[in-house]
């Protein structure tokens, strides 16, 4: 049976009639093509992306497992519909920590139609894409049975300035992250640090991304998740990886510099919180 997803965090949602992604109960997360270019440039991207011989296996493990696209009944009821199958990447979570960061200081490119850019270029400069190379776009974090999960509303996350991401990347890995007080970081060690932890996994993807030229991620997102259960017992289960292909381009032998330098920003503000941890 498919249902709508609890745990998304950002982009466009099912429900009141609309377009969007459902997921089932064996670990799928069925995204609905968006009728123009957006939904062929993803699917496609996903069939090169499969097929590709030169994408190490260390860096595939950082993309959802594709199977295919597939015609569904749409959210918003308007029948059948092409939908990408992939996989569910918190299907094994009980209550998912996820936050969603879209990576890059511009989310447009030069072939996009100018009403686009000039779109994005107000969303790069009211957000923190413009000065930091990444924004936040939207995020949960799980607290307890009682208080449940932090989620701020996408009017909040999307109005974060530069002191806002660094307060919730820490806030994100918090046991407090509801309280009006500090927040504690107290899985920031776990979460973020260690041999496999989210620091560990960025470095990996960037060191690829210092030689790949066969794509270029524009405006694609870092999915960041853990679980607090686990974060507790010192095995978070931490995961980064890439989602949000529908603006990728051919990288014609050119390195990524937008999204390396958008990833390399980021990695800066995750090691800081973890060189600050007494603070
Ligand atoms: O439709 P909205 O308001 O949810 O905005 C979408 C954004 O959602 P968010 O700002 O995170 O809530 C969405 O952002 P995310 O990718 O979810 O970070 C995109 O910017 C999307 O545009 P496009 O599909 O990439 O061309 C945006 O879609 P369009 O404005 O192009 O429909
Ligand atoms: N494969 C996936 N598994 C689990 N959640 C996902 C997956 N892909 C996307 N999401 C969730 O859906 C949200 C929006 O995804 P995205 O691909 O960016 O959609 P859109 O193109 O509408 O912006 C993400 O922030 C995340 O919460």
């Amino acid at each position: 049976m498919l249902k709508i997803p609890d745990h998304q965090v950002a982009g466009h949602q099912a429900g009141d009639g609309k377009l969007g992604p459902l997921i089932d109960d064996s670990g799928r997360f069925c995204k609905p093509l968006q009728n123009d270019e957006r939904g062929s440039r993803e699917a496609a991207f996903y069939t090169s992306f499969s097929s590709n011989t030169k994408i190490p296996d260390q860096i595939r493990r950082y993309f959802p497992l594709f199977h295919g696209t597939q015609l569904l009944e749409a959210s918003d009821g308007s029948g059948l519909h092409p939908h990408l199958i992939l996989e569910d990447l918190v299907s094994t979570h009980v209550h998912p920590s996820v936050m969603d960061i879209k990576i890059g200081s511009r989310t447009w490119y030069p072939q996009a139609s100018e009403e686009y850019i000039k779109k994005c270029l107000k969303k790069d400069r009211e957000g923190t894409s413009l000065k930091l190379g990444f924004r936040i776009s939207g995020l949960q974090a799980y607290e307890s049975e009682e208080s449940g999960f932090w989620k701020p509303a996408k009017k909040v996350v999307s109005s974060y300035d530069v002191e806002d991401v660094r307060s919730s990347l820490k806030r994100f890995v918090s046991s407090n992250p509801l309280a009006d007080a500090k927040p504690d970081g107290s899985f920031a060690s776990v979460v973020y640090g260690g041999s496999d932890g989210i620091l560990a996994q960025l470095l990996e993807l960037k060191a690829w991304f210092e030689d790949q030229t066969i794509y270029h991620f524009n405006s694609c997102s870092v999915l960041v998740m853990y679980e607090k259960a686990g974060a507790e017992t010192g095995m978070s289960r931490a995961e980064v990886k890439l989602i949000d292909f529908a603006h990728v381009t051919d990288g014609e032998g050119v390195i990524d510099h937008n999204f390396l330098g958008g990833l390399c920003s980021l990695i800066k503000f995750v090691s800081e919180i973890l060189v600050n941890l007494g603070d």
